[in-house]
């Protein structure tokens, strides 16, 4: 590993070797980035080189395929299969030259001085200068030819979209994937008032959402009082669709961090939260201290979860592929595979099963996730209900959701993509995919 001198190299240095651990090691971004718990190589840069490394793999990772096809053409043959170092060097430089505000020379030398100093990429210096100094050179033209001549995606996810959603629709999901996503807050009231105070506007959903944000969300007014919490607005419609909950007792499946907690916490139920990770609920403990919220904690695995009581409505909000956050989580597609969704959909399936029978009869089921994917969504809740005869569907209408008959399938389904939500501006629109259908205990 070459000694991180020259200015900025340190930050290159970790972004290639998160990168790496993105791509080949398939591990999570978020992890690595914690400022507390993340990889040692991004704990040791101060404040500014974090968030340069954050944007480089974030910018890496939503345009990796276009950064591939980019490289591709500038090669006479491919290169080697086993030069996994000098393709990331060369996709790190990439995604600061085509989409970051880094001057192409510091991109270049950096990765050059990296290159030289690593023996893995040693001899392999002078092709990444020529390399990134030719698409400096013509990234003008090239860069709007490639990004619409390419699908930023792992084929296996784009075959597995066209199935579900159609070309047309599948290729307004790819380009939502590309675009930096907005900051949505769900506000325990006043959303106008709060929309005004941030600079943003309130969603037809109810949220309020802002195009970006300059600062880090606990320095807003209104975080130390607990006047509101970040949510993406499809995160804030499952628990909607649970209809008045106000002293009821309500479960909170799979809980943590706590937003759906904290949402039917507000609207007056009597919310049990269960949760297995402790660390996970303890971030819940604290989010709802903000917000000056109370609920019934449970560290507790949902498949041996006993309560003394059945509920009256359930929320599950299973753990999934979380295909439907990879705006934020550009990640995703890359430490996921297609393996993964199948297993998913099997852990979601008996959290279903176990779910319901915490349901009271007459008693409301919703189930929900973020996944795109079909398997862990509607073909999920459509084989439960076919072996499951003391459960019905009970369709969710569009006038529960704001009115929006395109967040609701024939079925009756919630099922949102990032394509949805259409706003006065690309920066204000779209919301994470998200699936929901709700169930009746007969
Ligand atoms: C999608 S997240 C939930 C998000 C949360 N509902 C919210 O709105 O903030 C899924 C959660 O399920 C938890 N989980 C996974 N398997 C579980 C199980 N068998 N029992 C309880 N919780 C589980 C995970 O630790 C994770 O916190």
């Amino acid at each position: 590993m070459p000694a991180a001198s020259a200015p900025g190299l340190a930050a290159r240095l970790a972004a290639t070797r998160l990168l790496a651990a993105v791509v080949e090691a398939r591990t999570p971004l978020d992890g690595m980035t914690d400022g507390q718990h993340g990889h040692p190589q991004y704990r040791a840069l101060d404040e500014r080189d974090r968030g340069l490394v954050r944007a480089i793999l974030v910018s890496a990772l939503r345009h990796r395929k276009t950064i591939e096809a980019m490289i591709a053409e500038r090669l006479d043959r491919p290169l080697p299969a086993n030069a996994h170092t000098l393709s990331h060097i060369l996709h790190v430089a990439l995604a600061q030259m085509l989409f970051l505000d880094v001057p192409d020379s510091a991109a270049v030398d950096l990765a050059v001085e990296q290159a030289k100093a690593d023996p893995r990429t040693q001899r392999f210096a002078s092709l990444v200068n020529a390399v990134l100094r030719g698409i400096g050179r013509d990234k003008e033209q090239a860069l709007p030819r490639l990004l619409s001549a390419t699908r930023d995606a792992p084929d296996w996810f784009v075959r597995r979209m066209e199935a579900a959603y159609g070309a047309a629709q599948t290729d307004a999901i790819l380009a939502a994937h590309r675009l930096e996503p907005p900051i949505d807050f769900t506000v325990k009231n006043d959303a106008a008032g709060w929309a005004e105070k941030f600079g943003g506007i309130v969603l037809p959903t109810g949220s309020v959402r802002l195009a970006g944000l300059d600062r880090a969300v606990s320095d807003l007014p209104g975080y130390a009082e607990g006047s509101w919490w970040v949510q993406d607005a499809a995160a804030a419609l499952p628990a909607k669709l649970m209809g008045d909950v106000a002293g009821k007792r309500v479960a909170d499946l799979c809980a943590a961090p706590g937003g759906k907690t904290a949402q039917l916490a507000v609207a007056g139920a009597k919310v049990t939260a269960v949760e297995i990770s402790a660390n996970r609920l303890k971030r819940l403990a604290t989010n709802l201290a903000r917000l000056g919220l109370e609920a019934e904690l449970v560290s507790a695995d949902l498949t041996t979860f006993e309560p003394a009581e059945q509920f009256e409505a359930v929320l599950l909000d299973a753990p999934c592929s979380s295909t439907g956050t990879v705006r934020r989580h550009p990640d995703v597609l890359w430490t996921k595979t297609e393996a993964d969704i199948a297993k998913l959909a099997e852990v979601q399936r008996a959290l279903l099963g176990h779910a319901a029978r915490l349901v009271k009869t007459g008693g409301t089921l919703v189930f929900s996730n973020c996944s795109l994917d079909p398997l862990e969504g509607e073909n999920l809740v459509r084989a439960f209900l076919a072996e499951t005869p003391d459960l019905s569907l009970d369709p969710i209408r569009p006038d529960e959701i704001a009115g929006i008959a395109g967040f609701v399938t024939p079925d009756g389904f919630l099922r949102t993509t990032p394509a949805g939500l259409p706003m006065e501006t690309a920066q204000l629109s779209g919301l994470d995919g998200f699936f929901a259908a709700r169930l009746r205990k007969l």
